[in-house]
């Protein structure tokens, strides 16, 4: 029978468990999480409204200006219920952020396994999301009670009353239970406060067991080296002890421990429930993995908490320095931005076309984008990104399997098989959209699985799709063909195996490794005319005819031709300034430089880059980014 509750409540690393609650917040990206996460920390007293900065919990510039999160951290939060039955009751709030992004989903469920709760955040003006039901469903299969909540109560398209039914019909609770909040005004935020305490669960753990904690996150501090979040299930974790990782068996000596509150603070011990963080000195967060089961070395757990996943790419694309003296310093850069980033994967490659650079992998398009960015921004570097590809099985007829990241990895002679990966995506979309969805999936290959009501004007898509259909521009045109109104989620499914070809594009009868993709065979055609008619365009005439061509193998499926031209310089030079010749014949030379040699064809380096950044040339439509 537990006893009365202990009254020493707030001590880190002795606080008792049942005075703990770890929660998290779930919500479509913009209905308002950092801003309702902020209001508790100034409610609860742990940031002063002059220490306030808007969004404290999003520390990384990118994520500031895009708006989006994409590191989860943690933050302690003493709070002492204020009204009801239960008046004086106080409790630590751990409160765990989550990544609000579908390449992220693997984070996200980690973050969910460490909490009891989860408040599932609704915009009051726009009603439940996409990305709301991933989530929501992810927090279920963690067996997470949830607290429904509207947020943004005060703004004057707010429609709590349909949104509440619509919550409570999705998560089967009455619309009354539907809490009202604004994250702006801090409207109700006290109320929810009260009822984290009062409808999470504590946590459970026993406390004499070996110790065994659960890395939700691993950040790299340039200070500190890598800074990483754990939630102890099992036994105490001391300042002085040291630990080892269970998926990889080596052991580090702590350095520090403590509990972010909102700063960090040092602590001698971690208990059973509590939430906070671990530095053992280690310098890459490939170290200190995600979902890994953190125990001790003298007394080690026996078995891991489960749930451990190797980050694994999903997509690839070849990254190149635009200035190719700039290679050593992408080769830094990425080298810098690995310590931080477990999931991201990288080997030099080159390209006759693009010069020397590397071949990266990424868990998605958006993290491609963010290290793109990052590179750019961070590192001052131009780069040029050729077209992401997904990874896919080739077994040939001599039932030989290669794993091909790269079409140029493609195997030659005969195949037998191509297998894709696939996902499932969830479409969320007013109803008077069904239509064009439905033919905007059936036109990706899509298979639909199922289709519900939502309420009288919502409906939930789900649908099977090739992941490399989606990667491109599918949810720009998803949102141009609902005019915003759709979202979209979606989660790795397996593999299938599909009717894929190489398609290479050749340049006066020499390949262009580039350009080369792995497509379906229906859309072959159309991907190599509308790569070869783009070339056509971008690379000027030569002394002798270049043909342009697409070729699946050494069959030709489409051609395109580049005129002769007699281009002499010196044609314009009639009379005899010597110098004026040598001028011309010098700028001529300089103008070489930047051309690349394909077989005889002299091509400007600018045609490469534009064929590949003006529109997505792996889209076969041509509808490239809006
Ligand atoms: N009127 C009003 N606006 C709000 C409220 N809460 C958030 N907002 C605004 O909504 C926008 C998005 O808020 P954020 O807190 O950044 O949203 P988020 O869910 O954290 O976004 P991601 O980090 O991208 O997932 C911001 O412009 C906020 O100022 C609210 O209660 N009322």
């Amino acid at each position: 029978m537990p006893g009365p509750l202990d009254p020493g409540v707030n001590i880190i690393g002795a606080t008792d468990p049942r005075r703990i609650r770890n929660f998290c917040i779930i919500a479509h990206i913009d209905h308002g999480k950092s801003t309702l996460a902020d209001r508790m920390l100034q409610i609860t007293g742990v940031v002063d409204a002059r220490q306030m900065r808007a969004q404290y919990l999003d520390r990384m510039d990118i994520e500031r200006e895009r708006g989006i999160t994409i590191k989860s951290q943690a933050v302690r939060m003493p709070w002492v219920i204020r009204d009801g039955d239960r008046v004086g009751e106080s409790a630590v709030l751990n409160m765990i952020d989550t990544p609000g992004h579908v390449d992220f989903t693997y984070e996200v469920s980690r973050s969910l396994a460490a909490c009891e709760g989860a408040i599932l955040l609704v915009d009051a003006a726009q009603g439940i999301e996409a990305q709301t039901l991933a989530n929501l469903y992810l927090a279920m299969e963690n067996d997470l009670h949830i607290i429904p909540v509207l947020n943004k109560i005060d703004l004057p398209a707010a429609q709590p009353e349909k949104y509440a039914e619509e919550l409570a019909t999705l998560i089967g609770c009455e619309p009354r239970d539907v809490l009202r909040v604004s994250g702006k005004t801090g409207d109700g935020v006290e109320h929810l406060l009260d009822e984290i305490v009062r409808q999470f669960q504590p946590p459970v753990g026993d406390a004499d067991a070996p110790a065994r904690a659960m890395i939700f996150d691993s950040v790299y501090d340039v200070y500190r080296g890598v800074v990483t979040y754990v939630r102890v299930i099992d036994g105490r974790i001391e300042a002085r002890d040291r630990i080892k990782m269970m998926s990889t068996s080596a052991s580090h000596d702590l350095l520090e421990i403590g509990v972010v509150s909102p700063e960090m603070e040092k602590a001698g011990a971690l208990g059973v429930g509590e939430v906070g963080y671990l530095i053992t000195g280690v310098k890459d967060v490939r170290q200190s993995r995600v979902g890994d089961t953190v125990t001790g070395n003298n007394r080690p757990a026996v078995e891991p908490l489960g749930g451990y996943k190797d980050p694994r790419p999903m997509v690839y694309s070849g990254l190149y320095p635009i200035d190719g003296s700039d290679y050593p310093a992408l080769r830094d850069a990425l080298d810098r931005l690995k310590l931080n980033d477990a999931a991201l994967t990288y080997e030099p490659e080159s390209s006759a076309a693009l010069g020397f650079g590397f071949r990266c992998g990424f868990l998605g398009l958006l993290h491609l984008e963010i290290i793109r960015e990052r590179l750019e921004r961070e590192f001052n570097l131009d780069l040029i990104s050729t077209s992401p590809n997904v990874v896919y099985q080739v077994i040939t007829e001599e039932m030989e399997e290669y794993v091909v990241t790269n079409p140029s990895e493609f195997p030659v002679g005969k195949i037998a098989e191509i297998r894709e990966p696939v996902v499932r995506a969830t479409v969320l979309v007013p109803n008077d959209y069904v239509g064009a969805v439905m033919e905007l999936c059936q036109s990706r290959r899509g298979q639909l699985l199922g289709m519900e009501y939502l309420s009288t004007e919502r409906v939930e898509l789900r649908y099977t799709l090739p992941l490399a259909e989606i990667i491109f521009d599918f949810f720009d045109q998803l949102k141009s063909r609902t005019k915003g109104y759709a979202s979209l989620d979606y989660e790795p499914s397996g593999e299938q195996v599909s009717d894929l070809v190489k398609v290479d594009i050749l340049l006066h009868g020499e390949p262009v490794d580039a350009f080369s993709a792995i497509v379906h065979k229906d859309k072959a055609y159309q991907y190599g005319t509308a790569i070869a008619a783009k070339l056509q365009k971008l690379i000027p005439r030569q002394q002798f005819e270049v043909p342009i061509q697409a070729a699946i193998g050494s069959r030709i499926i489409a051609r395109e031709t580049i005129r002769a031209i007699r281009k002499d310089v010196l044609a314009k030079c009639y009379g005899g300034d010597i110098s004026r010749k040598r001028k011309l014949l010098e700028k001529q030379k300089e103008g070489k430089k930047r051309m690349k040699m394909v077989g005889r064809v002299e091509v400007p380096q600018e045609a490469f880059i534009a064929a590949l950044s003006t529109t997505d040339s792996g889209d076969a439509k041509g509808t490239g980014k809006k």
